[in-house]
């Protein structure tokens, strides 16, 4: 047994509670497991007969934020989406290659589909909170879905350490029985990061998260984005150049050319890609010349 603290619901204050885990959980605990590798090696996807990508290879280094640019429909969506399992949801989806987390193939029967979802964690680009659930319930609603059991005081600690890693404890502390619908768009997209969060994932993908969001709550979400490096690796899809270069350390260039299918042109550091691409295509883009 280890003395763990507890976050309480109401008053937002921590206590002390025991947990049958080894781990020591001090409240608003900023530290989640180990960010892992995460590594895509010839990822091809179809819908249909139509092939989306193909041969697609690109390793995102553990802890570090990589970014994915580039037109829209070359693919970066359903890239995302192969690298947690989500794109097999599509009845007429195909998938081929390896997604190796931390060298083990995601897509090996050994896998279950929750153990990928557990790991790998998704935010979306428009917030879908339940709305008419409370804030608390919003947190600890990816634990059932993903089959993670927690006693009521764990769950106690995971909404205060995840509200915490995903900025947000400070703003609702004293209302986590309100419902998460009323918040403002971007508070909203804050708590779907810490539903997330709660399941404690080792990488957390990305689908353009700020597209519905106002300048400000943009900022807070890239703020969340840039504290949140290091504790997870972090792959996120965006069509704003200037946002990849805030948050990333690694990009990716994807790119459709005349009805083949998705290809990375160009990946690297993500200074390098802006600076001093290789590519003349990759140059074009990050330069704003089309897409
Ligand atoms: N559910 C689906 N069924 C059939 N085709 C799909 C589906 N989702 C995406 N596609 C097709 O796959 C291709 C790649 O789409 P995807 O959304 O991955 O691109 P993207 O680069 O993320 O685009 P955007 O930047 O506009 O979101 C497009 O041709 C798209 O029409």
């Amino acid at each position: 047994m280890t003395q763990v603290s507890e976050a309480n619901e109401t008053t937002g204050r921590a206590g002390t509670v025991e947990m049958t885990d080894t781990a020591v959980l001090p409240a608003a605990v900023v530290d989640g497991p180990a960010p892992a590798t995460l590594e895509a090696r010839a990822v091809s996807a179809w819908f249909g007969s139509h092939q989306v990508l193909s041969q697609v290879s690109l390793t995102m280094p553990a802890g570090e934020v990589t970014a994915l640019i580039g037109p829209s429909g070359c693919g970066k969506s359903t890239f995302l989406r192969t690298l947690n399992r989500m794109h097999e949801l599509i009845p007429s989806a195909q998938f081929g290659g390896e997604v190796l987390f931390e060298g083990e193939d995601i897509y090996d029967p050994s896998w279950r589909l929750t153990d990928a979802r557990r790991r790998i964690g998704m935010v979306f680009q428009k917030p879908n909170p339940f709305p008419a659930m409370s804030i608390y319930d919003n947190v600890v609603a990816g634990l059932k879905l993903t089959g993670t059991k927690v006693n009521r005081r764990e769950k106690d600690v995971l909404v205060e350490e995840s509200l915490t890693r995903a900025g947000l404890w400070k703003e609702v502390r004293d209302r986590l029985r309100q419902p998460g619908g009323a918040l403002s768009g971007g508070q909203q997209q804050r708590l779907c990061i810490a539903r997330a969060l709660a399941v404690r994932p080792r990488v957390l993908l990305m689908d353009e998260p700020c597209s519905a969001l106002d300048p400000t709550s943009t900022r807070r979400v890239e703020e969340t984005i840039q504290d949140l490096a290091g504790q997870v690796t972090i792959v996120i899809v965006t069509h704003n150049m200037q946002q990849a270069a805030r948050v990333s350390q690694q990009c990716a260039f994807f790119l459709a050319e005349q009805g083949t299918p998705g290809g990375i042109v160009e990946h690297g550091a993500t200074e390098a890609v802006f600076n001093s691409p290789q590519d003349q295509r990759t140059a074009d883009y990050v330069a704003g010349r089309f897409g």
